[in-house]
């Protein structure tokens, strides 16, 4: 269902709410629908047996409005309810109508926010998708003394402070224990600057149309499912190459009049079970399931190497090569005797210094960086340079990034044929492209970078985001920080890799199969921490969790 997975600005959910309005629903019909149904997921939260008094921060909009809904609702169940409503004077009309009922209903108000401090829990009603500017002066100091008390928060829509489109904290914002967003989830709720602050996300249904939200063109997964069995060519021939590689044709883009074919949508367990290549062909081998080329390693980082194929491992592709510093190749042949190693010739600190003479060209995907080390910059016209001249799906990590953060190879990238998925961490990133400033609006700016290279950025942090040119975007709304750890990332891009290297891009967007490999990471990384804490999650550990969190998720 496209509602539960959209993610929307203020501005498109301002235009859909007008819509929804000018068709016949009426304002407070809208108001109450939404407030009514927060509310009693709030009573499923906090049960009146458990928890009886309950404080609102009232604010002077709409958001204010739907406080003062839910808290008449619970009022009238039987809840102790005190009202603070700092800016009352300038409140809505529909606001203040609910105000005035509440106070004929005799439902206190409350002078200083400190007068909620014996609550058994907040509702925080003051500002949604309508705060523009920084929260000063008094409303600071209240939001201050909220964070400071340990009363669990509800914030409604989202919390007050956090802005809708670039989850950028305005000056102060509220931390909830829950966010409860009405109608259409907010984009700005699952970028990496609100994390600290949502708390869990829940969707209230408010019954938005789903007509003013499809577009022509969009493409439905059970299109997908049919077919997700294509015919099978001779390993390496000519079709098959052009089948699975080229990607000019393939986008999700969809055309609708509120919701631009650029929102990114969240992930969900339904589009990774359809993304991965499962089930496997009865009449398939092993050159027809993915074969992988890992360049990585170097003396210094050899586990680097080892964490990307244990990453690779769980992606199952049919063949995996490994070429690493020739110094690394009994190491890597203890661990993974069912790969082919190449030793690739060295300087003498360990580095690789040229690919000798592989054939690039016959691998499905390769996945270059992970712990190569930055000395390999000076060899990049052996190493980097044939590689991104292959017509191959490329993954590159780490001193890749770095190598490419110099700038001479824009062009060749841009101009590259099959996909090209760049997996920087937030560092990496601003060294990739220092003119862009990632804390103004990370989502746009990651956009503006992967339309920019022609590229598929999946951008690492706390929330993972992925942009494929620009116009296919996906938020992974799943996220442990067990994994904030070294060599996470290594095992991302083997199993990266390992995915990649058995798509079909004619059926599925580049974006969508990077988005599943990074919620299937990050679902790894969740299972391996309930069993282990978030201080066992080590890259073999979690490698193992991958595959657990693939079973699971194909099982639920
Ligand atoms: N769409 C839907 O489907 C539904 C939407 N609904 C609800 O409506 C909410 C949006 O309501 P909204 O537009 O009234 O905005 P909201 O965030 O309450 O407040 C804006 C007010 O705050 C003020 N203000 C702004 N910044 C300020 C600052 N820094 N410091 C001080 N004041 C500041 C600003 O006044 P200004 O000073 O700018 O004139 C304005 O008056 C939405 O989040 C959801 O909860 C549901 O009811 C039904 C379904
Ligand atoms: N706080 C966090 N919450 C969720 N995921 C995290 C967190 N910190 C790190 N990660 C994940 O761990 C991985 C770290 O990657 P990276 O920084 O490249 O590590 P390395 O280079 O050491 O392998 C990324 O996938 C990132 O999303
Ligand atoms: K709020």
């Amino acid at each position: 269902m496209i509602k539960t997975s959209i993610t929307v600005t203020a501005k498109q959910m301002q235009e859909i709410e007008e819509r929804i309005f000018s068709e016949g629903m009426p304002v407070a019909s809208l108001m109450e629908k939404a407030a009514v149904f927060a509310s009693q997921k709030i009573t499923q939260l906090y049960p009146l047996n458990l928890y009886q008094k309950v404080g609102f921060i009232i604010g002077c909009g709409h958001n204010g409005g739907d406080g003062l809904v839910i808290a008449r609702e619970l009022f009238l169940q039987g809840f102790q309810v005190s009202l603070y409503i700092p800016l009352r004077e300038k409140s809505k009309d529909l606001t203040k109508q609910h105000l005035q009922y509440a106070e004929f209903l005799g439902i206190a108000s409350v002078e200083f926010i400190e007068d909620l401090s014996t609550c058994d829990f907040i509702v925080d009603c003051l500002f949604g998708f309508g705060l523009t500017r920084n929260i000063e002066g008094k409303l600071r100091e209240d939001i201050i003394w909220l964070n400071q008390q340990s009363i669990p928060v509800v914030s409604i829509d989202i919390p007050s402070g956090i802005h809708t489109d670039t989850g950028n904290v305005l000056g102060i914002a509220v931390k909830a224990v829950y966010t409860l967003c009405l109608g259409l989830w907010k984009v700005g709720l699952f970028l990496s600057s609100a994390v600290e602050y949502t708390g869990s996300l829940h969707l209230i249904e408010i019954g938005i149309p789903e007509s003013l939200l499809m577009g022509e063109g969009i493409r439905n997964d059970d299109d997908e499912r049919e077919e997700k069995n294509p015919p099978l060519y001779p390993p390496n021939s000519e079709e098959r190459k052009r089948e699975k590689n080229q990607t000019e044709n393939v986008n999700y883009s969809f055309h609708c009049q509120y919701v631009s074919e650029t929102n990114p949508r969240i992930i969900t367990k339904e589009d990774v079970k359809n993304c991965l290549p499962l089930p496997r062909h009865v009449n398939t081998h092993k050159y027809k399931q993915g074969n992988l080329l890992l360049i990585c390693g170097s003396n210094q980082y050899a586990g680097a190497a080892l964490l990307a194929g244990y990453g690779a491992k769980c992606g199952g592709s049919g063949m995996i090569t490994f070429a690493v510093p020739h110094g690394l190749k009994k190491t890597l042949i203890s661990h993974f005797p069912w790969a082919l190693v190449i030793g690739l010739p060295v300087k003498e600190e360990g580095t690789i210094i040229s690919l000798r003479n592989l054939d690039l060209n016959k691998y499905d995907a390769i996945a270059f960086g992970m712990g190569i080390g930055r000395e390999v910059s000076a060899y990049q016209e052996q190493t980097l340079a044939p590689i991104l001249n292959s017509e191959v799906p490329l993954i590159i990590d780490a001193d890749g990034l770095n190598i490419l953060a110099e700038g001479r190879y824009w062009q060749t990238i841009k101009q590259r044929k099959s996909p090209t998925i760049l997996t920087p961490h937030i560092g990496e990133f601003k060294r990739l492209f220092p003119q862009l400033n990632l804390s103004e609006n990370s989502l746009e700016v990651l956009k503006m970078a992967s339309k920019m290279t022609n590229t598929t950025i999946l951008l690492k942090g706390a929330k993972t985001l992925v942009s494929e040119k620009g116009i296919n975007n996906w938020i992974v709304n799943l996220g442990t920080p067990a994994l904030a750890r070294g060599g996470s990332g290594d095992v991302l891009s083997g199993f990266l890799g390992a995915v990649i290297a058995q798509t079909n891009f004619n059926i599925f967007p580049v974006s969508k199969v990077v988005a599943t490999c990074g919620w299937l990471h990050q679902q790894g990384g969740i299972l391996a921490a309930q069993n282990h804490t978030e201080m066992g999650v080590d890259g073999v550990t979690l490698s193992e969790y991958i595959n657990k969190a693939v079973v699971k998720t194909l099982g639920d």
